[in-house]
């Protein structure tokens, strides 16, 4: 095999696994992009998702003004430096005093690139509930919830979450990640952007055939997956992608989806210039003229890109069967 079909296989793997990749320049680029600040121009929040052994889920009381006597799960906004587990683990203690322990993210939600949460199914690993005895402005108490006793809620928006949690202890819709240390100065997709066609292939086998977009971008001499950075306008961080086929691509019939995040690379240790973040993201391509399936990707514009004819069987394989059974991380723009 030549060098070059290696490393595109290596980088497959590797962010199939759920793993990083160093950033390297970006190919689609709004005007005037520049790193995200923490708190300035971006505001991460983490959220816990703990169950004891009696599939309790893990409450705080709010001590806040605006939600005082609410209960809520242990959940606040990121600080400078903090890694997103570092933030977990964080807020759990102060909210919530227990000593908590990763499992995996169970979803990003985000408001734009201005606002994202990222979700996170943790376990119990020491410390005691807090109690009111030792109230402070970081919360009133802790809890167990059965989720059954009334209880007044700060806002609905954790019941998804916690429902989110008792479907991954039951029956993980995909394996378990947790977000990984590259540093990134603005909030980005690398796009795993493939295009399926059942009908193209001439051969007996009736196999699927899959495409992949590649970059060819002047400064990444070996193949490499293309990287669209978001601004902080009012679109959805999805909306990247759309940005970056819409530049190479003018076919009219041509459908994007997202079908959610394969990995997430963050380091907030250089503030102002680290606080990005970039979520490698499986996006599916469809073009269908007349209700038919065309058996080849969309003609691209311009030398940017090119796609690749994936004939790695067992790579094709994994990628077409994340797509299909949806075993990414969900992303919600609310
Ligand atoms: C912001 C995103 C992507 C989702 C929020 C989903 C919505 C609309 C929730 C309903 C309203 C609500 C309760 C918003 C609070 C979200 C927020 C800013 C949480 C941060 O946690 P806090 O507990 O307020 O922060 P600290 O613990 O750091 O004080
Ligand atoms: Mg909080």
């Amino acid at each position: 095999m030549d060098s070059r079909a290696q490393i595109l296989e290596e980088t497959l793997e590797t962010i199939l696994k759920g793993e990083g990749l160093e950033m390297r320049e970006f190919d689609s680029v709004p005007e005037q992009v520049k790193p995200v600040t923490l708190r300035k121009s971006v505001c991460y929040i983490v959220s816990a998702v703990i169950f004891n052994s009696k599939d309790e889920v893990l409450m705080v009381q709010e001590a806040k003004r605006e939600c005082y006597g609410r209960w809520y799960l242990p959940a606040g906004r990121m600080e400078e430096r903090e890694s997103i587990l570092e933030a977990l683990q964080r807020e759990v203690k102060e909210e919530a005093g227990i000593d908590c322990q990763p499992i995996t993210l169970l979803m990003v939600q985000e408001q734009g690139p201005k606002w994202v949460r990222f979700v996170i199914l943790a376990e119990e690993k020491g410390g005691s509930l807090k109690t009111t005895a030792e109230a402070d402005s970081e919360s009133l108490q802790a809890q167990w919830w059965d989720r059954e006793s009334p209880l007044p809620l700060r806002a609905p928006d954790v019941l998804p979450l916690i429902d989110a949690g008792i479907k991954y202890r039951r029956n993980p819709s995909f394996p378990m990640l947790q977000p990984v240390d590259f540093p990134c100065p603005v909030i980005c997709q690398r796009l795993l952007l493939a295009y399926i066609s059942s009908n193209g292939n001439t051969d007996s086998s009736n196999e699927p055939l899959l495409w992949l977009l590649l970059s060819s971008n002047d400064a990444t001499p070996h193949p490499s997956l293309p990287i669209a950075v978001s601004v902080d306008t009012y679109n959805t961080i999805p909306w990247a992608a759309h940005r970056l086929i819409k530049e190479c691509m003018s076919s009219s019939s041509i459908h994007v989806q997202t079908c959610g995040i394969l990995g997430v690379q963050h380091n907030g240790r250089i503030p102002g210039k680290t606080d990005g973040i970039c979520f490698n993201m499986l996006v599916l391509l469809e073009n269908v003229e007349d209700g038919a399936e065309i058996s080849s990707p969309p003609a691209l514009e311009g030398d940017a890109y090119r796609w690749h004819d994936m004939t790695n069987q067992s790579l094709k394989a994994k990628i077409i069967q994340r797509i299909k059974e949806k075993s990414v991380l969900p992303v919600q723009s609310l």
